[in-house]
């Protein structure tokens, strides 16, 4: 177990509420995510979670409170000055590019203008370090025998394995991830939570995540939100057993 210094932690927000028209959809959240580790968000619908992603992606401002990355406070950046510093959110699965082979799609990640290697990436010459980059990334997420398949006839699975490689690409310190399994069969929601466990080894992981099951296999520590407040963190088995946290979830039985 480790220690819990400040330098422990990557991201310290503090205070986070945001506002839509006077409604609190997050409201005076603290969250603490530890180097290195995968931290769920979990709670209701509703409970503020796609909210606290954005927030911290700086896709919203916050109303109130403080984000701190590295011991950086990052409260005022752009979107795009938080992915230059190494946090990156995985990208919509409309983000893949259809008609694109699952090669193109991570070559066009590789040669983002977002990405700090942009440059190097771009010349000519480093075509065959770039080549040996999609496949090492391809490899990565399990898909190399995919490389030459046009993006828009994998399986969903597969498509879901394929965004997190142009995540990937941008080599983030931090990747969050949002319902990483929704919408998959078993067989799919095995392979995704053992590929973020996979990347998860060297990085740290922030995930909104439906599957409990899921959850608790993946997560060192989970923050369960409702009504955009935090109600209870901790692990997989003191969170489940907190009786607030039953009682919201039966509460928001439509989840
Ligand atoms: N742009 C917006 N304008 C107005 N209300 C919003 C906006 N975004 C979110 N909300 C409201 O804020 C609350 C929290 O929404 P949020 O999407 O963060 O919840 P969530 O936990 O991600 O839910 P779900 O699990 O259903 O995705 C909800 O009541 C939602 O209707």
């Amino acid at each position: 177990m480790q220690q819990g210094t400040a330098d422990d932690y990557i991201i310290e927000a503090s205070g986070l509420s945001r506002y839509f028209y006077g409604f609190a959809a997050v409201k005076d959240v603290d969250l603490k995510v530890r180097r290195n580790t995968i931290h769920a968000l979990i709670g209701p619908n509703g409970a503020g979670k796609t909210t606290t992603f954005n927030l911290i992606t700086k896709f919203l401002q916050p109303s109130e409170g403080t984000i701190r990355y590295n011991g950086e406070d990052i409260t005022a950046l752009k979107p795009e000055e938080v992915a230059r510093k190494g946090i990156v959110r995985s990208f919509q699965i409309s983000a893949v590019f259809p008609r694109m082979s699952v090669r193109e799609n991570v070559r066009m990640a590789l040669q983002r203008p977002t990405g700090t290697s942009y440059r190097f990436w771009q010349s000519e010459r480093t075509l065959g370090v770039l080549n040996d980059r999609i496949d090492e990334l391809l490899d990565a997420v399990g898909m190399l025998s995919y490389r030459n398949h046009v993006a828009v006839n994998l399986p969903y699975g597969r498509k879901r394995a394929l965004e997190i490689a142009t995540t990937l690409a941008l080599d983030p310190e931090m990747l969050l991830l949002d319902e990483p399994t929704s919408g998959m069969g078993h067989e799919d929601v095995d392979r995704i939570a053992e590929l973020i466990r996979k990347v998860a080894s060297d990085r740290t992981v922030l995930m909104v995540e439906h599957n409990l099951s899921v959850v608790s296999a993946l997560s060192d520590t989970i923050t369960v939100l409702a009504q955009g407040r935090v109600l209870a963190e901790g692990n997989y088995e003191t969170v489940s057993r907190d009786p607030r946290v039953v009682e919201a979830y039966i509460g928001g039985a439509d989840d």
